[in-house]
This record gives structure tokens, sequence and C-alpha cells, in this order.
């Protein structure tokens, strides 16, 4: 199997032309955040931004403004109860990144059918955690509408999803359950792991991620993850590679961090992320 390597990063992060702003570098919207769990759509939040979103909304639980804003000002709220907003902000989106920390309340399957409700078809839904949980539960949720879509589980809720049992997981039975899942969506599976891969649904394509490692295995890790995603899609192609180059990246600031470290802070990964970026973007692709 294809393993992604370094020259993704190259290939796919570009030099920013000087005549840009903010609006050429994606507008994204993060839906999550419960009263329980304001930390994974914060630290999605610190996904999206250090990896370079250019606007960034985020639709949560009002008691996360706080904590959101003390972290990360450059983020706009909105209160996830407001449904007349969220239908309004929704369509003005480039990518919609949705389930961190959502809940499996009855206002966290409000949002997912207010975005399965307005999404368009030329924007790009990034799904995860409390999403795919409920998902699993009621498949009238996924929102058919966007063209691209693009699915963040872990190996358990890939299992629940696809009602694959966690051993059982192959290429081929992945490939299966993404046709089932998605027969007329253009859907990519991020399949996360120690050895995390990535699928192509139309191309069937797999990649396989060398990097990460044991540090990493840390509550937030993948909502940090779902940020970078998200904020990769609103600057660059919505493809493979672009997804690839996401996860390799993740993994990479986590094996920087592991070298001197026991344990890897999403945070403190996040926080690497710019640095990295300049490094990979400089050279090859001067716009
Ligand atoms: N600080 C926060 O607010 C956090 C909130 N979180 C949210 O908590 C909700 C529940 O998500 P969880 O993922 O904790 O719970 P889940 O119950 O969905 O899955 C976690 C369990 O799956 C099993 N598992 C098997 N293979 C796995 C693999 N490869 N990777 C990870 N787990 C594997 C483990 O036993 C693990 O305890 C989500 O909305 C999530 O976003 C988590 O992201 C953790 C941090
Ligand atoms: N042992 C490990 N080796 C490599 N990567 C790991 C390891 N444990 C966790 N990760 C990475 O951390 C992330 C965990 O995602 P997830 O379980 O969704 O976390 P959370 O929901 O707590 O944010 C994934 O990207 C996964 O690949
Ligand atoms: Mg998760």
């Amino acid at each position: 199997m294809a393993e992604i390597s370094q020259d993704i990063l190259k290939n796919v992060i570009k030099e920013r032309p000087s005549a840009s702003h903010k609006g050429d570098y994606g507008k994204l919207l993060l839906i999550g955040g419960s009263s329980h769990y304001g930390g994974a759509i914060i630290m999605a939040t610190e996904g999206a931004l250090n990896s370079g979103a250019g606007l960034v909304c985020v639709a949560t639980h009002n008691l996360n403004v706080t904590a959101l804003h003390s972290r990360d000002p450059e983020a706009m709220f909105l209160d996830w109860r407001d449904e007349a907003g969220l239908k309004q902000l929704i369509p003005q989106m480039n990518v919609i990144i949705c389930g961190m920390g959502l809940g499996v309340e009855q206002q966290s399957i409000k949002c997912l059918e207010i975005l399965r409700d307005t999404v368009q078809e030329n924007q790009t839904v990034v799904l995860d955690a409390s999403a795919l949980t409920l998902i699993a539960k009621d498949k009238t949720l996924i929102p058919r509408n966007a063209k691209k879509i693009v699915i963040t589980p872990h190996q358990m809720e890939w299992e629940r999803l696809s009602q694959i049992r966690i051993n059982y997981q192959t290429d081929a039975a992945n490939f299966e359950a993404l046709d089932n899942l998605f027969p007329k969506q253009n859907a990519y599976l991020v399949l996360k792991s120690n050895h995390t891969k990535v699928y192509d649904q139309m191309d069937h394509q797999v990649l396989v991620n060398p990097l990460g490692n044991p540090g990493m295995a840390t509550g937030g890790m993948g909502d940090t993850l779902a940020g970078i995603i998200g904020g990769f899609c609103g600057q660059f192609s919505v493809n493979l590679q672009t997804l690839a180059a996401a996860v390799y990246l993740h993994s990479l600031a986590g094996d920087v961090i592991f070298e001197e470290n026991y344990v890897v802070r999403p945070t403190k990964l996040s926080a690497l992320l710019p640095k990295l970026m300049k490094k990979y973007s400089e050279g090859k692709n001067k716009n």
C-alpha cells in the first residue's frame, strides 16, 4: 500500500501570494462543543486557525464562548440554538466541520438536521466524532447535498457507522461500506488509528500515514485533526492529496514534540503548525 511521504507537504502547501486576503483561504464553520465538551470545539478551532484558515466561525453551546474567545479571539461565535443564524451562516461558508464534542443530545441532532437541510452542492462537509455517532443511528442525517464529504472516524466510530468490526476493517470492506453510505457523493474516509488511512471513494485509492506516536493518544488529538483538515480544505483543492497532507502534517508535528516529550498535548501540536507549514511552503510552489 502507498505510504504518504514528506513530499506531499511541499506539493500541497502553497506559498501565499502577496495579492491575497482572508477570503482566499477558506471560510470555515465549526459546529460542536456541547456543555460537556467545550474543549473539543476549542481544540478543533485551534487546528483550523493554526493550519491557515482564512475565517473561522464557531457554532457552539453559549457556555463555551468565554473560554473560546479567551484562547482564540480570531474565531467568530454563534450560539448553536440560534437556528435562523445557523441557516443564514451555513450557505456563506466554504467548509463546514461538524461533530467535535457535539454530543448526542436533542440540540446536537437539531444542528445536524439544519446542516443537512441547508448545505449546498459546492460546499465541503467534514464530519467527525459525535456527528458520526448520530449518523450511525440515523442515516437520514447524512448531509447529501454536499458533493464533497470527508468523514474522520476513529476505528470504533467507523465500526458503529459501517457495522464492520475493527479487526475486519479491510480496504475492500471499507470501500464497500463507503459506497453503501454515500452512493452519490464523492466521499473521503480518514480512518484514524496508529496508522491512519485515507480513502478516496471515487478513485478507489488508499494512502497510509507512516508517522505518529503513542504520545498522541490524548483526548482532543482527533478534534485537532478535524480542524486541520477543515483548514486545508479551505485553502487547497479538496482531494486525496490534500487530506493526506493534513494527516501527515498532524502526525509530523506530533512526532517533533514526542522527540523530547512523553505526551503530546493537542494544543501544543496546533501551536507548532504555522512554523512547519512555513518550512514546507517555501521553494517549489511559488505563486
Ligand atoms: N476535551 C473534550 O471536550 C473532548 C471531547 N471529546 C468528544 O467526546 C465525544 C465522544 O468521543 P470519544 O472518541 O471519546 O468516545 P467514543 O465512545 O466514540 O470512542 C472512544 C472509545 O473507542 C475505542 N477505540 C477503539 N479504537 C480506537 C481508536 N483507534 N481510536 C480511538 N478510540 C478507539 C476506545 O475504547 C475509546 O475509549 C465526541 O464528541 C468527542 O469529540 C473527545 O474528542 C475527547 C476530548
Ligand atoms: N498510538 C498512536 N499512534 C499514532 N497516532 C495516534 C495514536 N493514538 C492516537 N493517535 C492519533 O490521534 C488522533 C486521535 O483521534 P480521536 O480518537 O478522534 O481523538 P479525540 O476524539 O479524543 O480528539 C488520531 O489522529 C490518531 O491517529
Ligand atoms: Mg475524535
